[in-house]
């Protein structure tokens, strides 16, 4: 699968004012990128459009030559993507453990109530059984974050699409997460798409886009 971003432009209030002017990128199956820049470049803006959750004003993001206009926003967004944004949005007054179990039941996973399935996900990102059934109120925000993640990567999605996923964490859990988004790449095949500032986190992936003064460059 071959996710394409072609001719985008894009303003929001001021046309003479263009966050990017006629981007053209493509992001194959099975390798891990990272979106590198500066706070207020607009990484944000792309990976929104990536995710199909806001259009470009010019030009489309296609996957496999199809616009995602045509497959519909929506359709895509429950097919194709999982996302994982800054703000966590969990259910407050449940446990991480239910927030996963919760999440779990509305998807057709074949891991519905299944508790050690639903432990061991949480293990992965280092979420340990005593953390998993404590409010998720209790838990640091890097903690919350990892939570997440694990809810958004249960919808089993052809991409990943991820901002700042590593902001809150520290160098160790950060270094887990990363290794989880290179899993995801190379042993399933995703196309996992990370959005950062911090340039060591970038340097992790295979390819690094870098976003500076309105314009992508692949390196
Ligand atoms: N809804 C909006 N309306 C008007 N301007 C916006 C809107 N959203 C973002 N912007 C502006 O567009 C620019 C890019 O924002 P964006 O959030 O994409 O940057 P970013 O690289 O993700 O920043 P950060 O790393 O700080 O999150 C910024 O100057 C921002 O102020």
């Amino acid at each position: 699968m071959t996710l394409t971003i072609k001719h985008l432009t894009h303003w929001y209030t001021d046309e003479s004012n263009k966050l990017y002017t006629d981007v053209n990128l493509e992001f194959e199956s099975g390798k891990f990128y990272a979106i590198v820049g500066e706070s207020g470049s607009g990484k944000t803006t792309i990976l929104s459009f990536l995710a199909g959750l806001d259009s470009p004003r010019e030009g489309e993001i296609a996957v496999d030559g199809e616009s995602i206009n045509k497959i519909g926003l929506t359709k895509y967004r429950q097919r194709y993507v999982a996302t994982i944004f800054q703000a966590y949005n969990l259910l407050t007054t449940m446990t991480a453990y239910q927030n996963i179990e919760t999440a779990l039941a509305v998807t057709n996973s074949s891991h519905k109530g299944d508790r050690q399935y639903i432990l061991d996900q949480l293990a992965k990102v280092g979420i340990d059984e005593e953390k998993a059934f404590k409010n998720v109120q209790k838990l640091s925000g890097g903690e919350q974050q990892r939570v997440a993640i694990v809810r958004a990567l249960l919808v089993d999605a052809p991409i990943v699409a991820a901002d700042e996923a590593t902001g809150n964490l520290d160098h160790e859990n950060s270094e887990l997460i990363v290794d989880l988004f290179k899993e995801l790449a190379h042993d399933y095949g995703k196309t996992v798409i990370l959005i950062t500032h911090d340039r060591e986190v970038a340097q992790e992936a295979d390819v690094q886009i870098e976003l500076k003064d309105h314009k992508f460059t692949v390196k």
